[in-house]
């Protein structure tokens, strides 16, 4: 690559890159899903997100790494079909590309899709030669019996060309070698140029695509007896019209079933050690220590915290491991093909069913997914909608609701069954509901064309199952969990306070709760929740405490032995105290799963959407459009319970 520009050293993307002592930048490029990041991460020894389906990373990611003495920064890009189109986050890897000069260009390249990739590559070698394609993947294209000739390919190229599994781990020290002689200058690569002068916009492209056909046809040779059929036969199932749906049910409902029942009895254990054991020795130690210390200390912040631990840690750690398993061998996207259709007839873009997946983990990332959506009219209508996929703060909630007053309406042995049931009934309301919402954007503020685009499926893939639950344990479960850890600890402790600094005879806690009674009630819910909705605005993790605390709190029985001690309390006892201390019935659980399902996204979504959009306008509508929606949507459901006399 030519270096004589003047500016170089001026490229402001170049110098950000460069600091830090690095002697050399390594750009990571190639077609979306071939493996980038995880090739990133064998080269760094970091963790970038993967993630079997294209569009995984939307943002550059930078690491780095020695060898042979020398400092290499290493940026993983975003996917890119080409260098010629444009999307959002393609436009982040092909500024990189043609202006942020990297040393050396890694090209990830899918050996089972050499001819599609190797037209990325060849339109790469034009603008420059400092390249080494990393052939990834090879032990796929080994199970379907595909070989690549990785010499003749170099060739070929005129580049250096490195077979890799990076998964595994295999080939990486090999690229690192090829990386560090093309940037030490120690190869002579001269890559593949195709004259293109003279040619129109049309036959560039045609010569793009008959040079990478004719250079793939020659570099491999296809063992008949490939095994893609299975995959065929799959795709037929999980994608058909009827079963696709049927299969997509059973699938989740398996894995929300298996979340409630398999985390009871690790709850109840972690119940037992940290709220009940663990409350009366924090208490014990404190035992010296003035009243309201004991009290914001043992009752507010270390019951919130234990609470919060003992009830959520058990579940993600179920629900996340199976999540990321599906998304690994490559289901979800089938999911997205399925719901594509759906967001289509709702005027919406159908990639917009892959930030919705996103959004079930955590909305603000689900908001950020949205980059993969280029018309800004449907990308906005995702960022507005993305609020109705349940996050993880929020499951605990349906999780327990469904729990303690659904799944005991039925006899036990059914219980864990209409449990889980009615948590994908919910679920399922969040998807219809994100698709009225946007249909009914689409045909009023936010009216347009909708964009065509082909949805590419990703193959199935084999997933590592160990070291997916060890992964998705640290990276996700654990986050959400120090999350919630971190929002509950001051939230306990404002709880306490609230409950036990009085004004006028009565807490603070009381004077509010009361106010917003009439108001609750006509909800079908009750002041208490409305003030937990209220305290838990930066995290919806903590909402069931904090409705726990108030409802002994505050409740005609009084709890505890001091206000604001949040009992220890087990799953059915759970269920008496609110219906005892606090008058809850059906119709509050119900309206509290509905209005959790629906309410105003978290701070930090919030915040998200500010960044993301820039619009105070259209921060707001998403703000305030979903909390209309739940107040509307649970005062109908309550005032239609009186009219029939259920409440
Ligand atoms: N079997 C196998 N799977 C791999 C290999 N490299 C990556 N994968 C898997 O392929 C999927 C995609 O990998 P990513 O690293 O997220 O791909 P990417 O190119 O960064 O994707 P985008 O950022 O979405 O463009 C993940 O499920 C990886 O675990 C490999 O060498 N062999
Ligand atoms: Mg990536």
């Amino acid at each position: 690559m030519s270096h004589d520009c003047g500016s170089c050293a001026l490229n402001p993307q170049r110098l950000e890159v460069v600091a830090g002592g690095y002697d050399y930048v390594v750009a990571v490029a190639g077609n979306p899903n071939t493996g980038k990041s995880t090739v990133f991460n064998a080269l760094t020894g970091l963790r970038q997100r993967s993630g079997n389906w294209p569009g995984t990373t939307v943002t550059r990611a930078e690491g780095g790494y020695r060898f042979n003495g020398h400092g290499y920064k290493v940026v993983d890009l975003p996917g890119v079909y080409s260098l010629r189109s444009a999307t959002g986050e393609e436009d982040v890897a092909r500024d990189f590309l043609q202006h942020g000069t990297p040393d050396v260009t890694v090209v990830v390249v899918d050996a089972t899709r050499l001819e599609r990739n190797l037209n990325l590559v060849l339109q790469i070698l034009q603008v420059t030669d400092k390249v080494v394609v990393a052939l990834n993947l090879v032990d796929e294209a080994e199970r379907h019996g595909i070989t690549v000739d990785t010499r003749h390919l170099a060739r070929e190229l005129g580049v250096p060309v490195t077979a890799t599994a990076a998964r595994r781990g295999r080939g990486i020290t090999e690229l690192q070698e090829s990386i560090d002689l093309v940037a030490r200058g120690k190869v002579a690569s001269r890559g593949r140029r195709l004259r293109l002068d003279d040619l129109s916009e049309d036959e560039v492209v045609v010569a793009f695509f008959a040079e990478a056909g004719r250079i793939a046809r020659s570099s491999i040779t296809v063992d008949g007896r490939a095994r893609l059929t299975v995959d065929r036969m799959l795709d037929r199932a999980l994608t058909h019209r009827v079963w696709g749906f049927v299969v997509m049910g059973l699938l989740f409902f398996g894995v929300f079933w298996f979340t409630i029942t398999g985390a009871a009895v690790p709850s109840d254990f972690l119940y037992r050690l940290l709220v009940q054991d663990g409350h009366v020795l924090v208490r014990e130690l404190l035992s010296g220590a003035p009243w309201w210390i004991t009290g914001l200390v043992a009752d507010g912040i270390y019951l919130g915290t234990a609470w919060v631990i003992a009830v959520m840690l058990p579940p993600m750690a179920i629900f996340f491991p199976l999540f990321t398993l599906l998304e690994d061998f490559g289901y979800l996207p089938r999911v997205a093909f399925n719901l594509d259709r759906l967001f289509a007839s709702a005027g919406a873009h159908g990639k917009q069913s892959l930030s919705m997946m996103m959004g079930y983990g955590c909305n603000a990332a689900g908001v950020t997914a949205t980059r993969i959506i280029d018309s800004p009219r449907e990308r906005m209508i995702a960022i507005v909608t993305n609020n109705f996929s349940i996050c993880n703060g929020r499951w605990p909630t349906l999780i327990l609701m469904g729990t303690v007053f659904i799944g005991t309406l039925v006899p036990p042995a059914l219980a864990g069954l209409v449990a889980a049931g009615s948590v994908v009934l919910v679920a399922v309301l969040g998807i219809v509901t994100t698709l009225v919402v946007s249909w009914g954007l689409s045909k009023t503020v936010l009216r347009g064309a909708t964009s065509v685009y082909s949805l590419e499926l990703p193959p199935y893939r084999p997933p590592q199952v160990l070291r997916t639950i060890y992964t998705s344990v640290i990276d996700r479960t654990l986050k959400v969990l120090w999350r919630a850890i971190v929002m509950a600890a001051p939230a306990g402790a404002v709880i306490w306070l609230i409950g036990n600094v009085s004004v006028d005879g009565s807490s603070i806690a009381a004077h509010v709760s009361h106010g917003l009674d009439p108001l609750g009630l006509a909800l079908g819910l009750n002041g208490i929740i409305l003030l937990a909705y209220l305290v838990a605005i930066p995290a919806n993790e903590i909402i069931i405490p904090t409705i726990l605390m108030l409802t002994m709190t505050l409740g005609p029985i009084q709890y505890g032995v001091s206000s604001g001690v949040m009992l220890e309390l087990a799953d059915t006892e759970t269920g008496s105290v609110l219906v005892q201390a606090g008058g809850w019935t059906v119709l509050t659980a119900i309206n509290l799963m509905l209005f959790s399902m629906l309410h105003n996204p978290c701070s930090t979504t919030i915040l998200t959407i500010w960044k993301e959009t820039r619009s105070l306008k259209w921060t707001t509508t998403a703000t305030l459009l979903p909390l209309a929606l739940a107040f509307g949507v649970t005062f109908a459901t309550a005032g239609l319970a009186r009219l029939a006399g259920w409440a």
